[in-house]
C-alpha cells in the first residue's frame, strides 16, 4: 500500500515592509510548534487559489489576494507524502488574528532561518532569502 500524497496550499503574506507572516502550530494541530505558511489541504474541486483564499479566511479571519507561486516541494513526512505549493499573498481586508495558530508573527525575509519551520516549509524559505 503506497502513502498517500495529500496537496497543501501556503500563503506567503507579505506587508508594505516586506515582512512575512509567519504561524506557530498549536499543539492541537498536527505536527506541533513548527512554524509554517497559513494554508491548508485543498478540497475536491477547488483551485489552488481558492483553497487559499477560504483556508485563510477560517485560519486568520482576513482575506487576502493570492499573488505567484513561489515553490511546489514534496515532503515524504511519516504518515503521508506533502506536496506543499506556496504562492506570494497580500493582505485585502481585516487584521490576521490566530484561530487556530498558538502564536502569529511578522518577520523581515531575512529573519525567517531564525524560526523552525515545518520540514515542508524549508524549500520555501530558502527560496525566500536567495531572491525575494
Ligand atoms: N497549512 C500548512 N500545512 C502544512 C505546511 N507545512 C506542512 O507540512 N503542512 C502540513 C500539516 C498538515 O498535515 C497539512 C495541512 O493540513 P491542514 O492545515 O489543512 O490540516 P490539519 O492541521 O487539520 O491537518 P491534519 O491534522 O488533519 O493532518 O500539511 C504549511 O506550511 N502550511
Amino acid at each position: 500500500m503506497g502513502k498517500k500524497t495529500i496537496l497543501v496550499v501556503g500563503a506567503v503574506i507579505l506587508n508594505e515592509q516586506n515582512q512575512v507572516l509567519c504561524a506557530l502550530r498549536s499543539s492541537e494541530m498536527s505536527s506541533p510548534n513548527l512554524w509554517e505558511f497559513p494554508g491548508g489541504k485543498v478540497e475536491n474541486g477547488e483551485s489552488h487559489k481558492e483553497a487559499l483564499h477560504r483556508e485563510i479566511i477560517e485560519e486568520l479571519e482576513c482575506e487576502i489576494k493570492v499573488l505567484e507561486q513561489i515553490e511546489n516541494t514534496f515532503f515524504n513526512g511519516e504518515r503521508a507524502i506533502i506536496n506543499l505549493i506556496t504562492y506570494k499573498a497580500r493582505l485585502v481586508s481585516g487584521i490576521p488574528k490566530p484561530k487556530e495558530h498558538e502564536e502569529l508573527r511578522w518577520l523581515p525575509l531575512g529573519d525567517l532561518h531564525k524560526l523552525e519551520w515545518a520540514p515542508a516549509d524549508v524549500p520555501t524559505v530558502r527560496r525566500l532569502q536567495e531572491n525575494f
